[in-house]
């Protein structure tokens, strides 16, 4: 029998990076004289990764983006960015402790995120939090990325899991999208980026603090995916 697996997303969910993200962006968006994001409007623009945000941007402020312009600027951020980590990113309350929990329940665990691979294994690494996955796989890892299902099946297999005996933990419509065109349970928190509410994308599941995420709330839901 497969190690339970269970794999989470990164950005408003295992780790809120909220402020740094918004410093980089705006960092980037003052080098073409936009007007600074400011937090709600941040929660918009994120689920898809540094390109995504600075495009979301923009066209909030009905700005036109060129290619190279896109690649400037998204060069500014990632630079910015990288070299600030891990900033005033930090652990959301609970999320050790459920770490911790799903360890000595023997459960195999992963992060899929539309972060860059390199960034996020920084940022893992700067919190101390390594030791627990067996895969880090970023929106650079494979050819394809969330909402794309396969992203989140090659995480899981990468990290020696089975993907019939797998949940997922994520913040946006994106990560939902992902699990369930994946078949696999999902988890969302309600308190990560997303301008509504996770409810509205139908999870399997909404908890508002890790203290709920338990192995045996794993282990009911992977057996009622089944
Ligand atoms: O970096 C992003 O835009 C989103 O990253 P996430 O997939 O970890 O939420
Ligand atoms: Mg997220």
């Amino acid at each position: 029998m497969p190690r339970p697996i269970i794999v989470f997303d990164l950005d408003g969910t295992l780790v809120d990076t909220a402020p740094d993200l918004l410093d980089s962006l705006n960092h980037s968006l003052a080098a073409s004289d936009l007007a600074a994001v400011d937090e709600t409007g941040f929660r918009r623009f994120v689920g898809h990764g540094g390109r995504v945000m600075i495009e979301r941007a923009h066209a909030a402020q009905n700005k036109a983006l060129v290619a190279a312009e896109h690649d400037r600027l998204l060069t500014l951020f990632l630079d910015h960015y990288t070299l600030n980590i891990p900033g005033k990113s930090q652990p959301y309350p609970g999320v050790v402790a459920a770490l911790d929990r799903f360890q000595a329940a023997g459960y195999l665990m992963a992060v899929c995120t539309n972060k860059y691979e390199a960034n996020s294994v920084a940022l893992i690494g700067a919190l101390g939090l390594s030791n627990y996955f067996a895969a880090i796989c970023g929106q650079d890892t494979f050819a394809f990325r969330k909402p794309d299902p396969r992203h989140l099946t090659e995480t899981i297999r990468l990290a020696g899991g089975d993907p019939h005996s797998a949940v997922m933990v994520g913040d946006s419509q994106t990560d939902i999208d992902t699990a369930k065109a994946a078949g696999i349970p999902v988890v969302a928190v309600d308190f990560g980026y997303t301008d509504r509410h996770v409810r509205e994308f139908e999870p399997t599941l909404v908890i508002s603090h890790f203290d709920t995420l338990t192995p045996d709330l794993a282990e009911r839901l992977i057996a009622a995916a089944r």
